[in-house]
């Protein structure tokens, strides 16, 4: 292909892009609500992002998506760091997707909008899973639907006993859309991924340690941001720039299988997006 070609397909692409981009920024600024809040700790190399939207369980609204990958993008930059904890605010982990939000998405019916937001949030959380740092999810109360799915783009999850864990987007006639799947089938194989995705189980911190979902357990007696930085503690001991470069030659170990994760999520999005709207998704938001 001639060089001069080359650049107008460039273009081309670069024009798709950002016109896919400010679709999908149009869209999730304006359902607004609660926030993503981030605490960087220079002494200790641990940062703490933190849902904060309690008054909907810590619900992901269109504008806390936007502020999760802002969040993202200051921890790509950051030099020194060494760990994060992502948590929610108020003892509970985070419950998907803000419902109103999802309900907005279903009712356009024709539109994209299902899978513009999807993609977003693909993108998002496999920017968190690469991140050069070492991650926990603190998982106690509900982790719930993309919350669930949340949890599962962190390195490890430490999670309170009697946490409440569910990929119920079945039951909202909904298949995953943000990674949940491809991360809980790495995770978990085949066989457990699919138990928990077409039952909507929900399961305790216990049953999920039991199965491989959760890497520690805390109790009532424990606190627990102590408890998951004590856990993360362990993995931190040597100097930063050891700690990233472990943690790329994992991310490129994982990136290695035969077909890439952003395929197998544009995958994920075309089914969610074939969901959205549809009968059974409809039927789940007319009851409440
Ligand atoms: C690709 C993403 C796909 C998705 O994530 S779809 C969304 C999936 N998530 C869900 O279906 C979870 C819906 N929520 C629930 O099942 C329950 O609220 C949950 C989390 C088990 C907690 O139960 P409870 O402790 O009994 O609390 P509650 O139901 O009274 O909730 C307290 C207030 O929070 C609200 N809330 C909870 N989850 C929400 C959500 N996802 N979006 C919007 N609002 C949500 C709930 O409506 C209630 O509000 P209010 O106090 O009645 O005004």
């Amino acid at each position: 292909m001639g060089l001069q070609m080359q650049r107008s397909l460039s273009h081309v692409s670069f024009s798709i892009c950002s016109d896919l981009r400010r679709r999908q920024i149009d869209l999730l600024r304006k359902h607004r609500g609660g926030s993503v809040d981030l605490e960087v700790n220079e002494k200790t190399g641990i940062a703490l992002m933190t849902l904060n939207n309690p008054k909907k369980k810590n619900a992901i609204t269109g504008s806390m998506h936007l502020e999760f990958e802002e969040r993202i993008e200051e921890l790509e930059k950051w030099e020194t760091g060494k760990g994060l904890i992502v948590k929610g605010c108020g003892n509970t982990f985070c419950s998907g997707g803000d419902l109103n939000f999802v309900r907005a998405l279903a009712k356009e019916k024709d539109s994209d909008n299902p899978s513009l937001m999807s993609s977003f949030m693909q993108n998002a959380t496999t920017r968190l899973s690469n991140l050069p740092l070492i991650t926990v999810a603190l998982v106690e109360g509900f982790a719930v639907g993309g919350g669930a799915e949340l949890m599962t783009c962190c390195d490890f999850r430490v999670v309170h006993s009697s946490a409440r864990i569910g990929f119920l987007e079945a039951q909202m006639g909904l298949s995953t859309g943000w990674g949940g799947s491809v991360r809980l089938v790495h995770l978990l194989g085949r066989s457990k991924a699919l138990q928990l995705l077409t039952s909507a189980r929900v399961i305790s911190g216990i049953d999920a340690q039991k199965i491989g979902l959760a890497d520690e357990i805390f109790g009532e007696s424990d606190d627990p941001l102590e408890a998951t930085t004590s856990f993360l503690t362990k993995y931190l001991k040597f100097p930063s720039e050891v700690i990233k470069a472990m943690k790329r030659v994992a991310v490129n170990a994982s990136k290695s299988d035969s077909k890439s994760v952003e395929h197998l999520n544009a995958k994920e999005t075309d089914i969610f997006q074939n969901l959205c709207g549809g009968p059974a998704n409809l039927a789940a938001l007319n009851r409440k």
